[in-house]
């Protein structure tokens, strides 16, 4: 059990709607549809209604710092069966990437890939009080696109299981590329955070605003006055 799954879900049963697509930059083909995750009569698309407006003002304060550039959406919501898909196929992309057979790893092996998915990836539980994030509708997988319509680099691809995915993976470096990649990462950062999201603390791309994470990361922020959740599992 991860911190943040301590705490509390007072669901405040919000409506989810679909996110305007037009109004963003959009991962296209869906990166999960396209590797055979079925969503049933939902989409990725859906957001908390608050989630959406605040994605929207976060939008339009990166265009007040750079006119042209968006938000660009690699993913939302998720159901669990998703995330399940998801994690499964994860961990056999570890696997081949380590050039092992998933049929011979050892328990050690198999331990020890598991542990580092679920650096990345929540854990796709179906109990109601520790929900996958974006499971809940209020959380996000973003990047940055420029006025020209060219996917920024932030030194990683979304999802990549590595240490340089870390939100400050790069904040050291004196390789100018290197550099570049922390300074968008603070832009998308703090765009985001001032529409009120807070980011994973692993992965540069994620966002959530009223789920557990988000409550968690808002509480290590101001310990005086702890948040809940708002957000509990969608379906
Ligand atoms: C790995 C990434 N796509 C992601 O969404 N990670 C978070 C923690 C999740 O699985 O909810
Ligand atoms: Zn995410």
């Amino acid at each position: 059990m991860k911190a943040y799954q301590e705490i509390a879900i007072v669901e405040c049963g919000e409506a989810i709607a679909a996110i305007p697509l037009e109004q963003f930059a959009v991962e296209s083909p869906h990166p999960y549809q396209k590797l055979g995750a079925s969503y049933g009569a939902l989409s990725p698309y859906y957001l908390r209604q608050s989630v959406l407006d605040s994605l929207k003002v976060a939008q339009a304060l990166l265009q007040q710092v750079h006119q042209g550039w968006q938000i660009k959406i690699f993913d939302a919501y998720r159901p669990v069966e998703v995330q399940q898909f998801m994690v499964d196929y994860t961990f056999a992309e570890v696997v081949q990437a380590r050039k092992l057979n998933l049929t011979e790893l050892t328990e050690a092996q198999r331990q020890e890939i598991w542990e580092q998915v679920y650096q990345f990836w929540a854990f796709p539980n179906l109990n109601p009080a520790t929900p996958p994030p974006h499971s809940t509708g209020a959380a996000v997988d973003v990047t940055l696109v420029d006025d020209t319509g060219k996917t920024v680099n932030m030194g990683t691809q979304i999802d990549e299981i590595s240490p340089a995915s870390y939100p400050d993976y790069y904040a050291d470096s004196t390789d100018a590329a290197q550099q570049q990649y922390h300074i968008y990462r603070q832009l998308l950062n703090s765009v985001m955070c001032k529409a009120g999201f807070r980011r994973h603390p692993n992965e540069w791309w994620h966002f959530s605003l009223g789920d557990q994470m988000w409550a968690w990361a808002y509480n290590q922020e101001n310990p005086a006055q702890p948040m809940t959740a708002r957000y509990g599992r969608l379906v």
